[in-house]
Protein backbone atom coordinates (compact mmCIF):
# COMPACT_ATOMS: atom_id res chain seq x y z
CA UNK A 1 0.00 0.00 0.00
CA UNK A 2 1.43 3.66 -1.24
CA UNK A 3 2.04 5.81 1.80
CA UNK A 4 5.37 4.39 2.53
CA UNK A 5 6.89 7.93 3.07
CA UNK A 6 4.81 9.78 5.29
CA UNK A 7 6.37 13.52 4.82
CA UNK A 8 7.31 13.96 1.03
CA UNK A 9 9.03 17.60 2.37
CA UNK A 10 11.11 14.99 4.58
CA UNK A 11 12.90 13.77 1.32
CA UNK A 12 16.39 14.97 0.78
CA UNK A 13 16.49 16.70 -2.43
CA UNK A 14 19.65 16.53 -4.90
CA UNK A 15 20.68 18.69 -7.99
CA UNK A 16 22.35 16.70 -10.25
CA UNK A 17 24.92 18.79 -11.94
CA UNK A 18 27.54 16.43 -13.09
CA UNK A 19 27.46 16.66 -16.62
CA UNK A 20 29.76 17.53 -19.31
CA UNK A 21 26.89 20.22 -21.04
CA UNK A 22 28.52 19.02 -24.47
CA UNK A 23 25.87 19.48 -26.53
CA UNK A 24 25.15 23.08 -24.81
CA UNK A 25 29.45 24.34 -25.45
CA UNK A 26 29.29 25.91 -21.73
CA UNK A 27 28.24 24.93 -18.61
CA UNK A 28 24.15 24.69 -18.55
CA UNK A 29 24.02 25.22 -14.64
CA UNK A 30 24.73 29.01 -15.93
CA UNK A 31 22.92 30.06 -18.71
CA UNK A 32 20.45 32.30 -18.18
CA UNK A 33 16.56 31.69 -18.55
CA UNK A 34 14.82 34.62 -17.83
CA UNK A 35 17.09 36.66 -16.32
CA UNK A 36 18.37 33.58 -13.74
CA UNK A 37 20.66 31.27 -13.91
CA UNK A 38 19.31 28.14 -14.51
CA UNK A 39 21.39 26.76 -11.31
CA UNK A 40 19.72 29.19 -8.60
CA UNK A 41 16.04 28.54 -10.34
CA UNK A 42 16.29 24.81 -10.41
CA UNK A 43 17.66 25.47 -6.66
CA UNK A 44 14.66 27.18 -5.39
CA UNK A 45 12.37 24.95 -7.50
CA UNK A 46 13.33 21.80 -5.27
CA UNK A 47 14.15 23.74 -2.02
CA UNK A 48 10.65 25.52 -1.82
CA UNK A 49 8.57 21.61 -1.38
CA UNK A 50 11.77 20.68 1.06
CA UNK A 51 12.82 20.73 4.46
CA UNK A 52 16.23 19.55 4.30
CA UNK A 53 18.91 21.89 2.05
CA UNK A 54 19.51 21.22 -1.75
CA UNK A 55 22.62 19.42 -2.33
CA UNK A 56 24.81 20.00 -5.52
CA UNK A 57 26.46 17.34 -7.05
CA UNK A 58 28.57 18.39 -9.41
CA UNK A 59 32.43 18.22 -9.82
CA UNK A 60 34.81 19.57 -7.54
CA UNK A 61 36.04 21.98 -9.40
CA UNK A 62 32.72 24.06 -9.49
CA UNK A 63 32.83 27.53 -9.83
CA UNK A 64 30.01 28.67 -7.65
CA UNK A 65 27.64 26.55 -5.52
CA UNK A 66 25.73 29.65 -5.18
CA UNK A 67 25.74 28.10 -1.00
CA UNK A 68 24.87 24.39 -2.17
CA UNK A 69 26.46 21.69 -0.41
CA UNK A 70 28.36 20.65 -2.99
CA UNK A 71 28.87 16.54 -3.55
CA UNK A 72 30.86 15.54 -6.27
CA UNK A 73 30.53 11.98 -7.53
CA UNK A 74 31.84 9.14 -5.68
CA UNK A 75 32.86 7.06 -9.20
CA UNK A 76 35.30 8.52 -11.74
CA UNK A 77 35.04 8.93 -14.96
CA UNK A 78 31.16 10.49 -15.64
CA UNK A 79 29.38 7.57 -15.59
CA UNK A 80 25.94 9.55 -16.01
CA UNK A 81 22.86 10.37 -13.95
CA UNK A 82 22.93 6.92 -12.24
CA UNK A 83 26.43 8.10 -11.15
CA UNK A 84 24.66 11.51 -9.38
CA UNK A 85 21.95 9.21 -7.95
CA UNK A 86 24.68 6.83 -6.28
CA UNK A 87 25.95 9.53 -5.30
CA UNK A 88 23.27 11.35 -3.44
CA UNK A 89 22.65 7.76 -1.72
CA UNK A 90 25.94 7.65 -0.36
CA UNK A 91 25.92 11.08 1.06
CA UNK A 92 22.16 10.83 2.33
CA UNK A 93 23.35 7.48 4.09
CA UNK A 94 25.65 9.77 6.18
CA UNK A 95 24.05 13.46 6.15
CA UNK A 96 20.12 11.98 6.73
CA UNK A 97 20.94 8.33 8.09
CA UNK A 98 17.10 8.32 8.75
CA UNK A 99 15.92 8.92 4.96
CA UNK A 100 14.67 5.84 3.60
CA UNK A 101 14.57 7.74 0.00
CA UNK A 102 16.51 10.61 -1.71
CA UNK A 103 15.24 13.11 -4.52
CA UNK A 104 16.50 13.98 -7.73
CA UNK A 105 16.20 16.74 -10.29
CA UNK A 106 18.61 17.78 -12.92
CA UNK A 107 19.77 21.31 -13.39
CA UNK A 108 18.40 21.66 -16.87
CA UNK A 109 14.37 21.27 -16.19
CA UNK A 110 12.97 24.43 -15.18
CA UNK A 111 9.34 23.79 -15.72
CA UNK A 112 8.97 20.77 -13.83
CA UNK A 113 5.68 19.92 -11.41
CA UNK A 114 5.79 21.47 -7.66
CA UNK A 115 3.74 18.93 -6.52
CA UNK A 116 6.54 16.72 -7.78
CA UNK A 117 7.95 14.79 -4.40
CA UNK A 118 4.63 14.98 -3.16
CA UNK A 119 3.60 12.62 -6.11
CA UNK A 120 6.68 10.74 -6.42
CA UNK A 121 6.46 9.76 -2.78
CA UNK A 122 2.92 8.96 -2.71
CA UNK A 123 3.31 5.91 -5.16
CA UNK A 124 5.66 4.23 -2.52
CA UNK A 125 4.70 0.82 -0.79
CA UNK A 126 7.86 0.34 0.36
CA UNK A 127 11.88 0.81 1.73
CA UNK A 128 12.91 -0.64 -1.61
CA UNK A 129 11.09 1.08 -4.10
CA UNK A 130 12.12 3.41 -6.54
CA UNK A 131 9.58 6.20 -7.89
CA UNK A 132 9.91 8.27 -11.55
CA UNK A 133 7.95 10.58 -13.03
CA UNK A 134 6.85 10.38 -16.66
CA UNK A 135 5.01 12.51 -19.56
CA UNK A 136 3.62 12.44 -22.57
CA UNK A 137 4.45 8.68 -23.31
CA UNK A 138 8.40 9.00 -21.74
CA UNK A 139 9.79 8.46 -18.71
CA UNK A 140 12.43 11.06 -17.18
CA UNK A 141 14.08 8.72 -14.11
CA UNK A 142 16.54 11.65 -13.39
CA UNK A 143 13.27 13.06 -11.87
CA UNK A 144 13.22 10.03 -9.18
CA UNK A 145 12.82 8.98 -5.64
CA UNK A 146 15.33 6.25 -5.01
CA UNK A 147 15.84 4.18 -1.98
CA UNK A 148 18.80 4.47 -0.49
CA UNK A 149 19.27 0.79 0.49
CA UNK A 150 19.43 -0.40 -3.38
CA UNK A 151 23.27 1.97 -3.28
CA UNK A 152 25.13 -1.37 -3.19
CA UNK A 153 23.46 -2.94 -6.42
CA UNK A 154 23.49 0.60 -8.09
CA UNK A 155 27.46 0.73 -7.43
CA UNK A 156 27.75 -2.94 -8.50
CA UNK A 157 25.94 -2.37 -11.47
CA UNK A 158 27.16 1.08 -12.60
CA UNK A 159 31.21 0.00 -12.39
CA UNK A 160 30.26 -3.60 -14.22
CA UNK A 161 27.83 -2.86 -17.01
CA UNK A 162 29.23 -0.97 -19.91
CA UNK A 163 26.12 0.35 -21.70
CA UNK A 164 24.48 1.95 -18.57
CA UNK A 165 21.12 2.21 -19.26
CA UNK A 166 19.16 3.24 -16.86
CA UNK A 167 16.26 1.54 -18.13
CA UNK A 168 17.85 -1.65 -17.71
CA UNK A 169 19.49 -0.85 -13.83
CA UNK A 170 15.24 -0.06 -13.58
CA UNK A 171 13.88 -3.05 -14.64
CA UNK A 172 16.15 -4.83 -11.75
CA UNK A 173 13.77 -2.81 -9.33
CA UNK A 174 10.29 -2.10 -8.44
CA UNK A 175 9.75 0.88 -9.93
CA UNK A 176 6.25 2.96 -9.65
CA UNK A 177 6.12 5.62 -12.47
CA UNK A 178 4.13 8.23 -12.07
CA UNK A 179 2.33 10.03 -15.30
CA UNK A 180 2.08 14.16 -15.33
CA UNK A 181 0.31 15.98 -17.61
CA UNK A 182 0.91 18.52 -20.44
CA UNK A 183 0.55 21.85 -19.01
CA UNK A 184 -1.32 24.32 -21.05
CA UNK A 185 -0.31 27.77 -22.30
CA UNK A 186 -1.92 29.95 -24.98
CA UNK A 187 0.60 28.44 -27.74
CA UNK A 188 0.43 24.96 -27.25
CA UNK A 189 0.53 22.24 -24.19
CA UNK A 190 4.27 22.26 -22.65
CA UNK A 191 6.05 18.91 -21.14
CA UNK A 192 6.13 19.84 -17.89
CA UNK A 193 9.72 17.91 -18.32
CA UNK A 194 11.03 19.93 -21.08
CA UNK A 195 14.69 19.50 -20.86
CA UNK A 196 17.35 22.35 -22.11
CA UNK A 197 20.18 20.57 -24.21
CA UNK A 198 21.07 23.00 -26.84
CA UNK A 199 21.37 26.49 -27.30
CA UNK A 200 17.97 26.20 -29.33
CA UNK A 201 16.78 24.10 -26.71
CA UNK A 202 17.61 27.45 -24.40
CA UNK A 203 15.60 29.86 -26.80
CA UNK A 204 12.35 28.06 -26.80
CA UNK A 205 12.58 27.57 -22.96
CA UNK A 206 12.49 31.55 -23.16
CA UNK A 207 9.28 31.32 -25.61
CA UNK A 208 7.92 28.51 -22.74
CA UNK A 209 8.31 30.69 -20.01
CA UNK A 210 6.57 33.63 -21.64
CA UNK A 211 3.61 31.74 -22.69
CA UNK A 212 3.45 30.46 -18.71
CA UNK A 213 3.66 34.19 -17.41
CA UNK A 214 0.53 34.74 -19.66
CA UNK A 215 -1.39 31.65 -19.05
CA UNK A 216 -4.09 32.39 -15.84
N1 LIG B 1 26.70 13.35 -11.38
C1 LIG B 1 26.58 13.19 -12.70
N2 LIG B 1 25.54 13.76 -13.33
C2 LIG B 1 25.47 13.61 -14.66
C3 LIG B 1 26.42 12.89 -15.40
N3 LIG B 1 26.06 12.91 -16.71
C4 LIG B 1 24.93 13.66 -16.78
N4 LIG B 1 24.58 14.08 -15.54
C5 LIG B 1 23.43 14.93 -15.18
O1 LIG B 1 22.25 14.28 -15.58
C6 LIG B 1 21.31 15.22 -16.10
C7 LIG B 1 20.89 14.81 -17.50
O2 LIG B 1 22.03 14.69 -18.34
P1 LIG B 1 22.15 15.38 -19.77
O3 LIG B 1 20.88 16.05 -20.15
O4 LIG B 1 22.72 14.36 -20.71
O5 LIG B 1 23.23 16.55 -19.48
P2 LIG B 1 24.76 16.56 -19.80
O6 LIG B 1 25.30 15.17 -19.76
O7 LIG B 1 25.37 17.58 -18.91
O8 LIG B 1 24.79 17.15 -21.29
P3 LIG B 1 25.39 16.46 -22.62
O9 LIG B 1 26.88 16.44 -22.44
O10 LIG B 1 24.97 17.39 -23.72
O11 LIG B 1 24.78 15.08 -22.71
C8 LIG B 1 21.99 16.58 -16.04
O12 LIG B 1 21.51 17.24 -14.90
C9 LIG B 1 23.45 16.25 -15.92
O13 LIG B 1 24.18 17.24 -15.17
C10 LIG B 1 27.52 12.27 -14.68
O14 LIG B 1 28.38 11.62 -15.23
N5 LIG B 1 27.54 12.46 -13.34
MG1 LIG C 1 24.56 13.63 -21.12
Amino acid sequence: MPGFITDPADVPPYLLAGGRSSRMGTNKAFVLLGGERLLRRIAARIGQQQKMPVALNADTDWPDTIGLRLVPDVTSGKLGPLAGVLTAMRDAMVKHPHASHIVTVPVDSPFFPIDLVARLAQAIAGRDEIAIAASLGRDHPVFGLWPVTIADDLETWLLKDDKRRVRDFLARHTVRTIDFAAIQTPIWPLDPFFNINTPDDLIAAETWLAALEQTP
